[in-house]
C-alpha cells in the first residue's frame, strides 16, 4: 500500500487494525464483523475499500494509511506492498518471529493438542528461495515477468527481490529477453522456476504449443546454457511437454542424486530442507530398522533415512515416484528403498499395513492427511514424525493421533517461507 491511495468505487470505511490474522492479514472490526486487510499491522488506522465477503466479514483493500502501528518498520524491498511475493516485510523482526512461532502455538491450542516442547523458531536467510511461481506476459517488444501484484492483474517489474536466490533472480532477467515467442498476446502464463544442483528447471504453464520461432530460442546450445530443461503445458492439469532437455535437472539428497520430473515438489529453500531433514533425523530412534515415508515426493527424507534403516516410500505422483525409484536403483539402494505408488487420500495405509514399521514419517500437502492420521491413530507404530507446511492441518492431524494415544513429544517451527504466512512444522509423536 505504501502511503499511496488507490482510487476506485466500492464502500469505504476507516478501520483500526487490532490483530494480525493467521494468514498474515491485519484484522479490524466493523459493525461487529471482521475486516481482513492485507499488508497492514496492529495499530494501523487506515481507509479501506470493502471488497469481497470473507469469513463472515469482508476483505478490505487498503486505500490510505492514516496512522502507523508501533511495530512497523521500513520494508527492505522497494516492491513490498503491491508485490504478491511477500506479505510481512513491514513488521519488526522480533514481532514477526514471535507471530510466526505463534501460528503453531495457537493452532495446537485451538485443536487442544498438548506438546511436550515447542521449539524456538528456526529460520532461513533472505535470498534463499530456490523455487518460485511467477507470472509472465508479453508487453510491447518484451516481456513482463515477476510476481503478480495484489489486487490487480499487473505483474511486478522486479528490480530487486529479497526472497529469490541471486541466481534465480538473475535467471528472471535473462528469461525476459527470450520468453516472448512462447507467450500469447494479452495472456498471463505461470512460470515455475527452480534452481537445481546443476542449473535451472523451467516450466511455462498456460501456453499453447511453441512454434518454430519459439523452439529456435533453444536451438543455439550457447544460449541460456544454465537452463537444463525448459518445458511447457497448456494448463496446470495438462501433460508437460519438453522444449529442450540439455541434461536432466538434478538434486542431491545425502549421497543420492535424483532427477525430478518437471514441476515436482522440492522444498522451497536448501537451508530449510536441511533444517527439516535434521529435525526428522533427530526424531528417529537409534534402534530403528524400518521406516515408512508417506508423501515421499522424490525422496527428500527417504534417502537420508535410508542411511539408517530400510525405507518404504509412498507417493501419489507417479513421475515423481519413478524419479525416486530410478535414483534408488542407480545408487544400489533397490534392496533398501522400496517405492509404492498410491493415493494416500483415497487409500491411506491401514493399521495392519502400518504395524511393523518402527517409524512413520508423513509430509502431506497443505490440506493435511486426515484419513491417514486416523489409521495411524489405530496402529501400534511406536514413533510417528509429522512434517507439514500448514500448522492448522498439522494440529488437526495431531489431535487425531493424540486421540489414538500418541503423545506429541516435541514440535519445531521452521520458517522457510520468509515474510509469508506459511510455516513449516516437524512434530515427533510417540505411543504413550
Ligand atoms: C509437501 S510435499 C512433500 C514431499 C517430500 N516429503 C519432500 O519433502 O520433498 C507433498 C507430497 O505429497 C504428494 N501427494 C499429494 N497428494 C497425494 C496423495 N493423494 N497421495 C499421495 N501423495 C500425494 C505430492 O505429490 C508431494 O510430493
Amino acid at each position: 500500500m505504501g502511503r499511496r491511495a488507490r482510487k476506485g468505487g466500492g464502500r469505504q470505511a476507516v478501520v483500526e487494525i487490532e490483530a494480525l490474522g493467521g494468514r498474515g492479514d491485519g484484522v479490524a472490526t466493523l459493525e461487529g464483523r471482521p475486516v481482513f486487510v492485507p499488508v497492514t499491522l496492529p495499530g494501523d488506522r487506515l481507509r479501506v475499500r470493502l471488497t469481497a465477503e470473507k469469513a463472515g466479514g469482508w476483505r478490505g483493500e487498503p486505500l490510505e494509511l492514516l496512522e502507523e502501528g508501533p511495530d512497523r518498520m521500513e520494508p527492505p524491498c522497494r516492491h513490498f506492498g503491491p508485490c504478491g511475493g511477500c506479505q510481512l516485510q513491514h513488521l519488526s523482526k522480533e514481532t514477526y518471529d514471535s507471530w510466526k512461532r505463534n501460528l503453531l502455538v495457537q493452532a495446537l491450542s485451538r485443536a487442544d493438542v498438548q506438546a511436550g516442547e515447542i521449539g524456538p523458531l528456526r529460520q532461513v536467510s533472505p535470498r534463499t528461495r530456490r523455487r518460485a511461481l511467477l507470472a509472465a506476459r508479453p508487453s510491447g517488444d518484451g516481456v513482463e515477468l515477476g510476481f503478480r501484484e495484489r489486487f490487480s492483474h499487473r505483474i511486478v517489474a522486479l528490480k530487486e527481490c529479497h526472497i529469490l536466490t541471486p541466481s534465480l533472480f538473475s535467471l528472471c532477467r535473462t528469461l525476459k529477453k527470450y520468453l516472448q515467442p512462447f507467450l500469447e498476446k494479452d495472456e498471463i502464463a505461470d512460470l515455475y522456476i527452480a534452481e537445481v544442483d546443476n542449473g535451472f528447471d523451467v516450466l511455462l504453464s498456460g501456453v499453447g504449443a511453441p512454434d518454430l520461432e519459439a523452439r529456435e530460442v533453444f536451438a543455439n546450445p550457447e544460449r541460456l546454457p544454465e537452463i537444463r530443461r525448459f518445458a511447457w503445458r497448456e494448463a496446470s492439469d495438462a501433460p508437460v511437454e519438453p522444449v529442450v532437455e540439455r541434461s536432466a535437472p538434478e538434486v542431491r539428497f545425502g549421497e543420492v542424486i535424483v532427477r525430478p520430473p518437471p514441476g515436482a515438489f522440492l522444498q522451497p529453500t536448501a537451508d530449510g530442507e536441511k533444517l527439516l531433514v535434521e529435525t526428522v533425523l533427530e526424531g528417529v530412534p537409534a534402534t530403528t530398522g524400518s521406516v515408512l515415508d508417506l508423501f515421499s515426493g522424490c525422496g527428500t527424507f527417504t534417502f537420508h533415512l535410508a542411511q539408517r534403516a530400510s525405507v518404504r516410500a509412498v507417493e501419489g505422483e507417479s513421475t515423481t515416484l519413478s524419479a525416486l525409484q530410478a535414483a534408488a536403483n542407480g545408487h544400489g539402494l533397490a534392496g533398501r528403498v522400496q517405492a509404492e505408488h498410491r493415493d494416500l487420500f483415497r487409500q491411506p495405509l491401514r493399521p495392519e499395513e502400518l504395524n511393523g514399521f518402527d517409524v512413520v514419517v508423513f509430509d502431506p500437502p497443505r490440506s493435511g492427511a486426515k484419513e491417514q492420521a486416523a489409521h495411524l491413530a489405530d496402529s501400534s507404530v511406536p514413533c510417528v514424525i509429522g512434517v507439514s507446511c500448514n500448522p492448522a492441518t498439522f494440529a488437526r492431524d495431531a489431535a487425531i493421533l493424540a486421540e489414538g494415544g500418541y503423545k506429541l513429544e516435541s514440535v519445531v517451527p521452521v520458517d522457510q517461507f520468509l515474510w509469508a504466512a506459511h510455516l513449516e512444522v516437524v512434530g515427533i509423536f510417540t505411543r504413550a
